[in-house]
């Protein structure tokens, strides 16, 4: 039996290694991130979750199984409460929000396009490192941190450690390994693919909320 995840894991080690050493990263673990950062990525990620939670159900919708749909309108239904709860929290005050950065714009854009226009492989294997990479951020952060006690990002670091997350994250992973199961060699090359270029767009995505990334014109 294969284990797909296992596999693109390894091969995207690096870029999850480069993510760990971002700026962003670490100021946000040792919390002196500085806050007008925070409040563009805040506002920046509420734009992607506005999407992101679209393209889950149209992957839900593309899965064979009723659980697995079942699964990702589950996931999709939870990222509205985080955007009621977690983004109140952040974003009050903020009535209108920017627009989306260039990176959030290409990757939302991205997955939409591989998952209305691909198959649905490929579709779960692009979505999946938002599940996968927060999680090991997450964790990450959470075992490396000194200061839980007053850093004021604890609530969002908090969000993305622990066990219920992780039980979504192990079922998206599962859900995914077990399509790769049945694939065929070049529908595999293109979950690698989308596994990585989805990563790498993980990575852009922090880096652009540390640069305030701008509209070039
Ligand atoms: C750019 C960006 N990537 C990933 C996440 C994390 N995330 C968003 S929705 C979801 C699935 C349901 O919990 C997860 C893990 C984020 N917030 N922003």
């Amino acid at each position: 039996m294969i284990n797909w995840f296992n596999t693109v894991r390894k091969q995207t080690e690096s870029i999850l290694e480069s993510i760990k050493s971002q700026e962003f990263i670490t100021q946000l673990m040792d919390g002196t991130l500085p806050k007008d950062v925070f409040q563009f990525y805040i506002e920046q990620d509420a734009l992607y979750l506005s999407e992101y939670k679209k393209i889950l159900t149209q992957v839900g919708v593309k899965c064979t199984e009723s659980s697995e749909t079942q699964f990702f309108i589950n996931a999709a239904s939870g990222i509205i409460e985080v955007e009621n709860a977690l983004h109140q929290t952040f974003l009050k005050n903020h009535t209108v929000i920017a627009e989306p950065s260039p990176t959030c714009e290409l990757y939302t854009s991205y997955l939409s396009r591989v998952v209305c226009n691909q198959s649905v492989e490929e579709g779960l294997a692009a979505v999946l490192p938002c599940f996968t990479i927060y999680k090991e951020i997450g964790d990450y952060i959470l075992k490396n941190q000194t200061n839980k006690e007053d850093n004021p990002y604890q609530d969002w670091i908090n969000t993305y450690g622990g066990e219920d997350f992780a039980t979504s994250v192990n079922h998206a992973i599962d859900i995914t390994n077990m399509y790769a199961e049945d694939a065929n060699d070049k529908t595999l090359l293109r979950m690698n693919t989308a596994f990585r270029k989805a990563s790498q767009l993980e990575w852009m995505f922090w880096d652009s909320a540390y640069n305030k990334e701008q509209w070039k014109i």
